[in-house]
């Protein structure tokens, strides 16, 4: 099966998360993608859906599916989004389409998070991905600095404001031992907005695409 297919199986497998009656939390990118062009063919059977960017409110309006201002929503009971990398903790990098911020604001409020990946997103430590980090933009070069201290190897991604007007530091080399506590130290550095480790709102469940079919993993 190609990339595209295993996305599509997990879109798919994701759909026996939705609760009948309820707003949904959507996530951001190209598996996402799957599982909204899915959920609009039981679009009447939702109450709706809080989106994590703006690239998936178009795409859901676009298909008929009212989207919800999140400050009118005080829970979710499932986020169902991508990843970039998720370990066998359920720990994941999240923000290679920019979306992290929004994605871990929408997680926070959600009973559950399904992940939904194909194999290759399947890792024992995190971090051969670079980890976004969404920054305030006066602050980028200090932030930059930081991450050099402590042996990583920051740099802007070209051309891209996020849906909230900030920058995004992509940092490669770091070694990702312990998330959470790598994710509360850089989310206290002044002008983070918040980085792509995503620890404190991992997965609940990960629906891994693989040529074998889909493969359930729960914490
Ligand atoms: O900002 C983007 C998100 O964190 C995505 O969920 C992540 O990059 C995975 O995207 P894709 O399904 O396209 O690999």
């Amino acid at each position: 099966m190609t990339q595209d297919e295993l996305k599509a199986l997990v879109g798919r497998a994701a759909i026996d998360h939705v609760v009948p009656g309820s707003v949904v939390g959507v996530g951001t990118g190209s598996t996402v993608n799957c599982f909204i062009d899915e959920l609009a063919k039981i679009k009447d059977r939702i109450a709706g859906a809080v989106s994590s960017s703006l690239k998936s409110t178009e795409r859901l309006q676009a298909l008929g599916i009212p989207v919800l201002d999140s400050n009118s929503v005080e829970r979710l009971p499932v986020y169902i989004d991508g990843a970039d990398e998720i370990d066998r903790a359920g720990c994941m990098i999240k923000g290679g389409g920019a979306a992290l911020t929004r994605e871990k604001i929408v997680a926070d409020i959600a009973e559950r998070f399904v992940c939904i990946a194909d194999a290759s997103k399947l890792v024992d430590t995190l971090g051969r991905f670079p980890l976004p980090v969404e920054v305030i933009p006066m602050a980028s070069s200090q932030i930059a600095r930081k991450f050099e201290a402590m042996g990583g190897n920051p740099s802007l991604r070209n051309g891209v404001i996020t849906d909230n007007g900030n920058l995004i530091l992509d940092v490669h080399g770091l070694a990702i031992t312990d998330p959470a506590a790598l994710e509360a130290e850089i989310n206290q550095w002044p002008g983070v907005v918040t980085c792509g480790i995503f620890a404190r709102n991992k997965a609940a469940v990960c629906l891994l695409g693989t040529a074998d079919g889909v493969r359930t993993l729960a914490w």
